[in-house]
């Protein structure tokens, strides 16, 4: 099936979030009001039945992405539609109505869990508070039984400090599901977790992508488990998407001088030996987003830069395979289709 078949539960269009920056006693002389600009024109949509993978290093707005389209926070600028109905919710009735069709998992599923409640408080909750509650202990037990904790009766009154670190995402898992959403935005999910149990909990969000028929945002630094998990990935650098297409193009085939970048810089086991040396560093630093760089954000770190770079934003760029675009000046002759 291509990406386009499938049906489109989630879009952002144009999504901006600057946040003020809070003013010094120095800046309190001048009128300027400086904002971080922590993402800026994404566009992404989500499918039903898919994984779109958002990579990026620390601090490039990723999170901030998620909880945009969670509505946790406000836009400044920009759409979302949900089934192609553009919406905007502040709290209240409305929040709850979106957060049964768009749930969030969180990267630390400690913090995110309430160590005072048992698991069958947690996941009881979710489903009151959803209105699903019906048949409680059947639907419980269902809960338990999608996110591969058996017998649940082996877990539902256990506190979160007694499960270890995938159980608890796993409790986390649940609880999303406990809406029935159509979407899930997980923002590193398995970031904080035992390497070893990794990919467990990737193969339980692919199983029920697939069973449920869910569309899945996964945030990630990690570029690699992209192309192991996501049908689609999407890079972004310092607040702008900067290349996007099928996971396994994306990584194999990198366009962008910055995703060359974080796929030459990722963990490779065979090289852990020389991870210190200092042109593994090269490359350089991400930028202030308080003043981020004019042009192409990325062009101060880019070895291929040219003048024009520094001061013209590229567009996307689409490539030979279908999908793929880079939004990069060494495309340029690509732009004409
Ligand atoms: N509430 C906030 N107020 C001000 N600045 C913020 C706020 N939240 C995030 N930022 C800034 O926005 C930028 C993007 O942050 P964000 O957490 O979205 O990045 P990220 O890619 O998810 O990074 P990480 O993987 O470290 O969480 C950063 O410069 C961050 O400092």
């Amino acid at each position: 099936m291509t990406v386009t078949e499938t049906e489109v539960v989630l879009e952002a269009e144009g999504l901006t979030k600057h946040f003020p920056v809070r003013r010094g006693v120095r800046d309190l002389l001048s009128r300027e009001h400086k904002v971080v600009h922590a993402v800026d024109d994404i566009k992404l949509t989500l499918r039903r039945g898919r994984v779109t993978a958002l990579v990026g290093e620390s601090g490039s707005g990723k999170s901030t992405v998620a909880r945009l389209m969670a509505q946790l926070y406000g836009r400044t600028a920009g759409e979302i539609r949900l089934h192609g109905e553009s919406i905007t919710v502040r709290g209240g009735r409305k929040f709850r109505a979106y957060a049964r069709r768009v749930q969030m998992i969180f990267q630390d599923p400690f913090a995110s869990l309430n160590p005072t409640h048992t698991v069958r408080y947690h996941l009881t909750r979710a489903l009151k508070i959803h209105g699903r509650a019906g048949d409680l202990e059947q639907n419980l037990r269902n809960l338990l039984d999608q996110v591969q904790l058996t017998p649940p009766e082996r877990y539902l009154d256990k506190f979160p400090h007694e499960l270890s670190g995938g159980q608890r995402q796993r409790v986390s898992i649940a609880r999303a599901l406990g809406a029935d959403p159509e979407a899930l935005l997980a923002d590193e999910p398995v970031s904080m977790l035992d390497v070893s149990i990794r990919l467990g909990v990737l193969n339980l969000l692919r199983d029920l992508k697939e069973r449920l028929n869910l569309a899945i945002l996964y945030i990630t630094h990690d570029i690699a488990s992209a192309r192991y998990f996501a049908d689609e990935t999407l890079v972004m650098y310092a607040g702008r998407l900067v290349e996007g297409g099928d996971s396994e193009t994306v990584t194999q085939n990198p366009a962008h001088p910055y995703t060359q970048l974080l796929i030459d810089s990722a963990p490779d086991p065979d090289r852990l030996g020389e991870l210190s040396r200092p042109e593994d560093q090269a490359g350089g630093e991400p930028p202030s987003l308080i003043a981020p760089p004019t042009g192409c954000r990325f062009h101060p770190r880019c070895v291929h830069a040219m003048p024009k770079c520094s001061t013209d934003l590229p567009p996307r760029f689409e490539l030979p395979v279908q999908g793929h675009w880079a939004a990069c000046w060494l495309y340029e002759e690509g732009a004409a289709k």
